[in-house]
């Protein structure tokens, strides 16, 4: 059974928010459900210069006050693409609400350019929205679903050749007679895409928008938005938990965890010198040992606090002990070998009983190591890579 609805906000309200002129609709329908909005065109075609400030949002609950957002300060250049990053409930979606007017800060400024637009109205932010619970209109084909965008908002243009434009942008020339159902998904969230694009935002704000499809057609639309912001020139700020998703699409991510950014920069930046034990512990992968460990110890990381990690890639493998001990090594034991296609992790075990992660590519194993269950290896990691911690500094539960 189909239920269609046009609201007035596009998302449920929630306290001082009402966005005004919106027009949204929801389908219960067996594939991905989208939501969007489209505001004003703008006046210039180039991108929004975002700088948010102190930004807070302090929700009321029955437990107390929670601190959704609390004290954010990001620079989004235009014309670029920020993926806001971050575990369930770290107030990465609070944020892109604020930026787009569907919330009221409690505290802090929002600019646009050099415009102070912490007030404006929602369908003043000349903003396209994208989420993953986007809804298309199943009894509309998908140029009328494109065409939406522009008839409400009445603009004065040639509203069908807009609308090839945009099929031709999203790569769906063709397509404009179909129906969402006789679309994949992949092809229904280019369409969303295009009917957020319809009016020319100056900021294009994405909520998950992959969330609901595979592995491999999230890489192809990944490549797709990519060139179409280039090509459009729209600031785009997209939320994912995917770190693949953010390091691969971003120009700039920024990492968020209890409501505050943890560390935002270019994707490399992150990667190479996380600052925090949260982002070391958060992107990538990580061994984690005792700071009493063998191996701590022998490799002279001292730390206050109780725990170590490292990357299992910072590990330098020995299949005998290196001549006069340079570097200084620990025996381990090959405890375990998984074999994941071209990646081999191998588990090794000192002395101690404490375990870490080795992760080869195929051809270094192949090439280089073979190692056999049971023989005994010498493992350094130079210090410079460890990072000493505490359980609770990597604690990523919302604060109330
Ligand atoms: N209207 C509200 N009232 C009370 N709490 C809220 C409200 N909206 C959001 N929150 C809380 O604020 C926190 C941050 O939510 P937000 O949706 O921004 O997180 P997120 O990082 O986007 O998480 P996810 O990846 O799961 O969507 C959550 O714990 C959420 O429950």
């Amino acid at each position: 059974m189909e239920r269609e609805m046009i609201r007035e906000s596009p998302l449920p309200p929630s306290a001082g928010s009402e966005p005004r002129g919106l027009a949204t609709l929801s389908i219960d329908d067996t594939g991905p459900v989208y939501e969007g909005i489209i505001t004003d065109p703008p006046t210039r075609p180039t991108g929004l210069y975002v700088r948010v400030r102190n930004m807070v949002k302090h929700f009321n609950t029955a437990k107390g006050l929670f601190r959704a957002v609390d004290g954010v300060d990001v620079d989004i250049e235009p014309s670029t693409i920020v993926a806001l990053l971050g575990p369930s409930g770290s107030g990465k979606t609070t944020l892109l609400r604020l930026i787009a007017g569907l919330e009221q800060p409690t505290g802090g400024s929002i600019l646009f350019d050099d415009v102070d637009a912490t007030d404006l109205s929602v369908q003043d932010r000349q903003i396209g929205f994208v989420f993953q619970s986007y809804a298309l209109f199943n009894h509309k084909t998908v140029a009328e679903n494109i065409k939406f965008g522009l008839e409400v908002r009445k603009l004065n243009i040639d509203h069908d050749k807009r609308v090839q434009d945009l099929l031709a942008l999203v790569q769906l020339q063709g397509l404009g007679d179909r129906y969402p159902r006789q679309l994949s998904g992949g092809q229904r969230q280019r369409v969303a895409m295009a009917r957020a694009l319809a009016s020319n935002p100056r900021l294009l704000l994405l909520d998950e928008p992959f969330g609901a499809l595979d592995a491999v057609v999230r890489k192809q639309l990944r490549a797709g938005l990519r060139e179409i912001v280039r090509s459009v020139g729209v600031t785009t700020i997209i939320v994912t938990h995917d770190q693949e998703e953010a390091f691969d699409l971003a120009d700039k991510v920024v990492v968020f965890n209890r409501g505050l950014v943890e560390q935002q920069g270019k994707p490399t930046d992150i990667i190479k010198h996380p600052r925090t034990p949260f982002i070391m512990k958060f992107v990538g992968e990580t061994n984690v040992v005792p700071a009493t460990s063998l191996l701590a110890k022998r490799m002279r990381f001292s730390t206050p606090r109780s725990l170590v990690m490292f990357r299992p890639h910072d590990i330098k493998l020995f299949k005998s002990p290196p001549v006069e001990d340079t570097p200084v090594t620990v025996a381990a034991t090959v405890a375990d070998k998984a074999n994941l296609g071209w990646t081999i992790k191998y588990l090794l075990r000192f002395d101690d009983d404490v375990e870490c992660e080795l992760h080869l590519t195929r051809d270094q194993d192949e090439n280089d190591y073979n190692l056999v269950l049971g023989s005994r290896v010498f493992v350094y990691v130079n210090p410079k890579s460890m990072m000493g911690f505490n359980k609770s500094d990597i604690d990523s539960t919302p604060l109330v």
